[in-house]
């Protein structure tokens, strides 16, 4: 039988205590847990680099514009990273989600602990799942959704979780769309334009089928945001994530010899970015970025991340372009082990399929 990616997930949990997120409305200092100005983790060259002050930012790509193959295809070469406007996805959609998020996040921590995911489980209420890695934890909570909510959902509101559901349904609905149109232009852009060939070759995965996860992230004002990490660093697994973030600042991307560069809201915008399929996919033409979120004083920080995979089972190869000669970077690697992996082994993931 097919496994599904929240299967794949559900096979390598690595979580050998179960860590749960601190409840932020009864705390008013940062407690000893979260203080990660005294660890190794928070000293390692990847924190104390310096915020770009003025710097260039991730573009902002028209999906419409006659040029979107190149402008996208430069800013994946250049950032791994863009914004997309005019997306066609409603903005009273994306302003639903946001308000079904607050509105899960803003539920009584015993209500949401009834919601928890389970350290075996891939859908619910929890801490980031790279939280395992860090001996600190970050000051955030996420509900991630893998198929359906509905059991999850059903936990917090008994009677009326259809409605959260059907919200959560009809934007992966949206977000799968588009992230088709986006692979399908990005894959464009690196020369791999012929589906049929591709789909020839079995050996290699089937791109255009999916599978999808939705993540609800909640960053809380915090006390002491110079001492405090809301998401560590961490590439995404998956081939796309697409990413709303409210108005509220936090998401900063790494880059070798630039340091941390802030990616601004830009109203009405998603953020695409690559992930770690993606870079094996483009044979490391298109690098999968390193990012993290970093708390705010007085603001409360929400993003909702959707992130588009081809199915576990699938195979997942360097697609090499037929009008350049090129060695293929990493070995073919099947999806789900391509998790397990990552789930075991957090950044070094990529260094074990390397050729
Ligand atoms: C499909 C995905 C992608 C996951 C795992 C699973 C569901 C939740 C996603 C996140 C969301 C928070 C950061 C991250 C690093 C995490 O800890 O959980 C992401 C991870 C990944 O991109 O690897
Ligand atoms: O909140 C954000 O902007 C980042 C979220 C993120 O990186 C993730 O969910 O993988
Ligand atoms: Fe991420």
């Amino acid at each position: 039988m097919a496994t599904s990616l929240s299967q794949a997930y559900r096979d390598t949990h690595l979580q050998p205590k179960h860590i749960i997120p601190l409840d932020f409305d009864t705390v008013h200092e940062l407690p000893e847990s979260h203080a990660w100005i005294q660890t190794d983790e928070f000293s390692r060259a990847a924190y104390q680099i310096r915020v770009n002050q003025s710097p260039a930012t991730v573009p902002v790509i028209d999906l419409r514009s006659p040029d979107v193959v190149e402008l996208m295809g430069n800013a994946c070469r250049r950032w791994g990273m863009f914004q997309v406007t005019n997306h066609d996805v409603p903005s009273s959609l994306v302003d639903d989600v946001v308000e079904h998020a607050q509105r899960l996040f803003s539920l009584p921590a015993e209500l949401k602990l009834k919601a928890l995911r389970s350290p075996s489980g891939a859908t619910g209420y929890g801490v980031a799942r790279i939280s395992p890695f860090f001996s600190k934890l970050m000051w955030h909570e996420g509900f991630t959704i893998m198929g359906s909510a509905a059991e999850h959902a059903q936990q917090l509101w008994p009677h009326h979780y259809e409605e959260f559901c059907d919200v959560m349904d009809n934007y992966q609905k949206k977000m799968k769309s588009l992230a088709y149109k986006i692979l399908l232009l990005l894959l464009k852009s690196l020369g791999v334009d012929d589906q049929e060939d591709q789909q020839m070759d079995c050996s290699s995965a089937s791109l255009y089928q999916s599978e999808s996860a939705l993540q609800l992230n909640s960053y809380p004002s915090c006390p002491n945001p110079n001492q405090a990490v809301g998401l560590a660093p961490h590439t995404d697994s998956l081939l796309l994530t697409i990413l709303h973030q409210n108005d509220t600042n936090g998401l900063q991307i790494f880059q070798e010899g630039t340091g941390w560069t802030p990616v601004p809201p830009v109203p009405g915008a998603l953020i695409v970015n690559v992930g770690d399929l993606m870079h094996i996919v483009s044979n490391a033409r298109f690098p999968t970025v390193y990012h993290r979120v970093v708390p705010n004083n007085t603001r409360h920080r929400f993003s909702i991340a959707y992130f588009y995979g081809p199915p576990a089972d699938s195979v997942v190869a360097p697609l090499l372009s037929s009008s350049e000669v090129q060695i293929p970077r990493f070995r073919p690697v099947k999806v789900k082990e391509y998790i397990g992996l990552k789930n075991k082994h957090l950044e070094e993931a990529l260094h074990l399929i390397r050729v």
